[in-house]
């Protein structure tokens, strides 16, 4: 892993004060973006990052995750040959997942690449932890940074620990060490079933670790519809993940290598390694924005339509709190350099957020849940359609499981929401996604032709139930 200092280079002494265009302060995806656009562009942009250039998606998030997800795909996919297509025998080995998360998504935990991305387009890179003194006044390490433009804050977002007794004593896993393995562990105790902790333990489930998710809600993935988190569970069950919800931890211990968590109302479960993936919170707190007037102790950076925190101050990312999504800080990082630059372009827009969590089923959703949208006060409409009912589902078979749900607005016949879980859950949702970002009227995509047989001919039932 690059070490401190290293790849840094801003030609100057190590101390003192020095005048810059825009300082970008982490260079995660959102960071990164903001802070090339703006290097492009032709200001003097000085990117900031404490750990590695690219920030948590590349190293220890989406990407080696999904790498994990698609070797436990290609074992389960393995595994329902029999019956369909032959015989086959499945020894699964996390060998080669551990060598190309290490080899082809990481470079080994090195940003050099990146790095040199950055200062390739004109920016000047400092590694080091940054810190606002003031306004427009950036302290690294020790040099104070003034800028004529700006800072854009782009820090992103850590595990959020609950308090459950004795937890911070032990050894649990947060999403680094669980994506950083070099083998898969026996067993695991998954603390919760949001997108985190369900990806992760469906694919070790699918290496082989005896998997046990506890999840406090009464269902698994609750910021999704209850339609698709059932489906959700039933597969991980099938697939013999014991799943456990409402189900509140109340102590924790490790001993002779082996966790052993306490359960409200007095259950114990073991495992040889504890998953922590209860929520992220915004990295603001060690960052000096009371200097600018705001609050350290927030749960986010409060921003406007164009990611203005404050008076030069712009902030983009997981910080933000409009949903921890890569393609949310790549969005928003856009429309910051815009506003950096004077650039013409429309304000924000999150109507039509598209979300995908990548179990099997993946579920796709966008917009609102139907739960939210009659919390706004929306007179709602559903359409519910199985895939397994439709041509391409039962053609299929093993490994069919999934839905579509529409959420629409009955006063102004739009959808506001829908959700699609199934094989290509992911993929399907796009079309739905046009159609809640575009606002195409429901009569229009009741008379459009969905090609045969295809997966998302469901959203064609789920529109014929929506009535
Ligand atoms: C296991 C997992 C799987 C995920 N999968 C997906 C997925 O499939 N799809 C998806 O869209 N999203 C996914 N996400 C979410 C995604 O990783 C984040 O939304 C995204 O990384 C946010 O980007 P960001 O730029 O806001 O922050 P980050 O990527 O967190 O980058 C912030 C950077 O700022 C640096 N930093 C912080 N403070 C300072 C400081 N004071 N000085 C200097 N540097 C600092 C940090 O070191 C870090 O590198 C996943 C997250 C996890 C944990
Ligand atoms: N595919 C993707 O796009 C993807 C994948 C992973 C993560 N992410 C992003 O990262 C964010 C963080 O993911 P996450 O899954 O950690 O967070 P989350 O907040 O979505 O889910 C955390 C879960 O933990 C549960 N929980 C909280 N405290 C608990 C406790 N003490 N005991 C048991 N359960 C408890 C919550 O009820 C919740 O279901 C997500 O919101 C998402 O935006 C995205």
């Amino acid at each position: 892993m690059a070490g401190p200092g290293q790849h840094a280079d801003t030609g100057h002494a190590d101390t003192g004060t020095e005048t810059v265009d825009v300082v970008v302060v982490g260079m995660g995806v959102g960071g990164e973006h903001v802070a090339g656009r703006l290097a492009e562009a032709g200001l003097d942009v000085v990117g900031v990052e404490a750990e590695l250039v690219g920030g948590e998606c590349p190293y220890w998030a989406c990407v080696p995750s999904k790498m994990m997800i698609r070797a436990g795909n290609l074992l389960a996919e393995a595994r329902r040959v029999p019956g369909m297509a032959g015989r086959t025998e499945v020894t699964a080995d996390f060998t080669p997942v551990a060598a190309r998360i290490r080899d082809e998504a990481t470079d080994d935990w090195d940003d050099k690449a990146a790095v040199d991305r950055f200062t390739g387009k004109g920016g000047r890179f400092l590694r080091g932890r940054a810190r606002l003194v003031g306004p427009g006044r950036v302290d690294v390490d020790g040099r104070v940074l003034t800028t004529r433009r700006g800072v854009v804050l782009a820090t992103g977002s850590r595990p959020q620990i609950p308090p459950v007794p004795g937890l911070d004593e032990v050894p649990y896993w947060t999403n680094r060490d669980a994506v950083s393995a070099k083998e898969a562990p026996p067993s695991l105790l998954v603390l919760g079933g949001g997108p985190i902790g369900a990806e992760l333990a469906q694919a070790y489930a699918r290496f082989g670790t005896a998997v046990t998710v506890v999840e406090a809600a009464d269902r698994l993935l609750p910021s999704e519809e209850p339609e698709a988190a059932a489906l959700v569970a039933d597969v991980f069950r099938a697939e013999g993940v014991d799943v456990r919800t409402g189900a509140r931890a109340v102590g924790v211990r490790h001993e002779d290598g082996t966790f052993r968590l306490t359960l409200d109302g007095g259950a114990e479960l073991t495992a040889r390694h504890l998953l922590v993936a209860t929520g992220r919170r915004a990295a603001l707190s060690d960052l000096g924005v009371e200097h600018i007037g705001l609050d350290p102790g927030a749960k986010a950076l409060d921003v406007d339509g164009r990611m203005r925190a404050a008076d030069g101050v712009w902030a983009v990312g997981d910080v933000t709190g409009h949903g921890a999504f890569t393609h949310v800080a790549m969005y928003q990082g856009e429309l910051a350099a815009r506003d950096v630059l004077g650039e013409p372009g429309p304000d924000a827009d999150y109507r039509a957020l598209p979300r995908v969590t990548f179990t099997d089923p993946e579920v796709g959703s966008v917009g609102l849940t139907e739960h939210a949208a009659r919390e706004r006060g929306i007179t709602v409409r559903t359409g519910l359609a199985q895939v397994p009912s439709s041509t391409r589902g039962w053609i299929h078979k093993a490994g069919n499981e999934g839905l579509v749900k529409l959420v629409a607005d009955a006063d102004r016949d739009v959808l506001v929401g829908a959700t699609s879980a199934g094989p290509t859950g992911g993929e399907v949702l796009y079309g739905l996604q046009v159609a809640v970002h575009a606002e195409v009227p429901l009569e229009r995509l009741r008379h459009m032709m969905y090609a045969y047989p295809t997966f998302h001919r469901t959203v064609e039932q789920a529109l014929q139930d929506l009535g």
